[in-house]
């Protein structure tokens, strides 16, 4: 029985983990309290999903764990749930649980979930970011600390808070925080955590994304870990229908992106992915003359900024928001139905899944269209892979392409 649960939810696990639990109402025999189940519930969710499913019980087992799931496949609550099963009730310490995010913005999106999740009760979640710290010092009850490295870090070296009372620690989107732009501050603080045994506390990683490399890395910081995942490794999530758009030179993106909202292959809200900060105010400065409600988020717009406009996207008050990759991991946008549009082409497969993931979650149909040019030919490859996977047709005149794109590398 077990076994036909895993294979129909293809969900994988090695070797040791506990049996799955396929419903809600199954939750209360395996240690999940009452109260949890019913707050799942009345957030109208009928049953988990996969990695809820399998995370529930790998986790309450005190295991450290390393999953993955596709995009939008509820991982926060895989991770949120069970840790709160295992906190038991509201405590004294401060961050029993604490949460890594690569960004703000995910980071309150989880605090938010904690706080869907723990409705009526009197757990204490909190995002600890600078302001906080300032007051850190006198927070003395905290459950579940939600954080981004950067803050963190600076924190623990000021000795402005301590981890000593954290018993579980989740690296969400652990590709993102494991990769060189973050190791650093990962590395750092993990020399503030106690160890038990030679070990850390425990200790979970999740992504969407995996690659072997950080499969390998997080060996190294992991203790005899459980390994989960659902569905194909690396995979776009399923319900993404994804499309690549050839636009003979870059000036032309501007013309196609109006011509696609003009014909609804586009629908608002739409979220446009570009490569860096000056392409996100370039395009924002054009799209705002065009009477669009468009906005823009990358890393030169203030906290105060950027949670507003988060806020006005949610509401619907925006219908096209232009950002950069800050926005493609994690971020939960109901709405985004058939407007997932990456203007210039993603640096890689996973920053293409995880782009394209905002749409097409929890169960719901999305639709992504990429925009490439003749630049882009070298990362077409890793792409066209990706769609492979998925069950795209890629059509005859993309391997056209693929042959010219040899002949232009042979050319340069
Ligand atoms: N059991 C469930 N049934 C239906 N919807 C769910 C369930 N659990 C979570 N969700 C919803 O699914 C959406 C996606 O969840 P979540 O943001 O945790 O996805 P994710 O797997 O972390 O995605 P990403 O890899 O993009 O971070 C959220 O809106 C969440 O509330």
């Amino acid at each position: 029985m077990v076994a036909a649960l895993r294979r129909k939810h293809r969900i994988h696990a090695s070797p040791g983990t506990p049996d799955p639990v396929a419903s809600f109402d199954a939750m209360p025999q395996s240690g999940v309290p009452a109260w949890l189940v019913r707050n799942l519930k009345s957030l109208g969710f009928s049953q988990p999903t996969p990695i809820q499913m399998q995370c529930f019980p790998a986790i309450m087992s005190g295991s450290h764990v390393l999953a993955s799931a596709p995009t939008g496949s509820g991982k926060t609550i895989a991770f949120l749930g069970p840790i709160l099963a295992c906190l038991g009730k509201p405590g004294k310490d401060f961050a029993r649980a604490l949460i890594v995010d690569p960004s703000r913005e995910l980071a309150k999106q989880t605090l938010d979930e904690f706080t869907k999740l723990t409705v009526g009760r009197k757990w204490n979640g909190r995002l600890v970011d600078r302001m906080s710290g300032e007051k850190a010092g006198n927070i003395r009850r905290l459950d579940v600390a939600v954080c981004t490295p950067l803050r963190l870090v600076q924190m623990l070296r000021e000795n402005r808070i301590s981890l000593d009372a954290t018993k579980h620690l989740v690296f969400d989107e652990a590709d993102k925080l494991l990769d060189l732009g973050f190791a650093p501050q990962i590395d750092e603080m993990l020399t503030f955590c106690p160890k038990a045994d030679g070990g850390l506390m425990q200790t979970m990683m999740f992504s969407a994304t995996l690659p072997p490399v950080v499969v390998d890395l997080a060996g190294s910081i992991l203790t005899s870990p459980l390994r989960i995942s659902i569905g194909d490794v690396n995979a776009a999530a399923p319900d993404v229908e994804q499309k690549l758009l050839f636009i003979t030179s870059e000036d032309g993106k501007l013309f196609s992106f109006r011509q696609l909202l003009q014909d609804g292959e586009i629908k608002p809200p739409a979220l446009v992915f570009v490569q860096s900060k000056e392409r996100a105010k370039e395009l924002f400065g054009e799209l705002v003359y065009d009477g669009i409600f468009v906005d823009t988020i990358h890393a030169d717009r203030t906290k105060q900024q950027r949670d507003n406009t988060v806020k006005a996207f949610r509401a619907g008050k925006l219908w096209v928001l232009v950002c950069t990759d800050l926005m493609a991991r994690g971020v939960d946008f109901k709405g985004i139905g058939s407007g997932v549009i990456n203007y210039d082409f993603p640096q890689s497969a996973a920053t293409y899944i995880h782009r394209i993931g905002r749409t097409g979650r929890a169960g719901r149909k999305g639709k992504a269209i990429t925009m490439f040019t003749i630049d882009d030919f070298e990362s077409l490859r890793s792409i066209v892979g990706v769609m492979r996977q998925s069950g795209c047709e890629v059509p005859e005149w993309m391997l056209r392409l693929k042959q010219r794109s040899k002949k232009v590398q042979l050319a340069k």
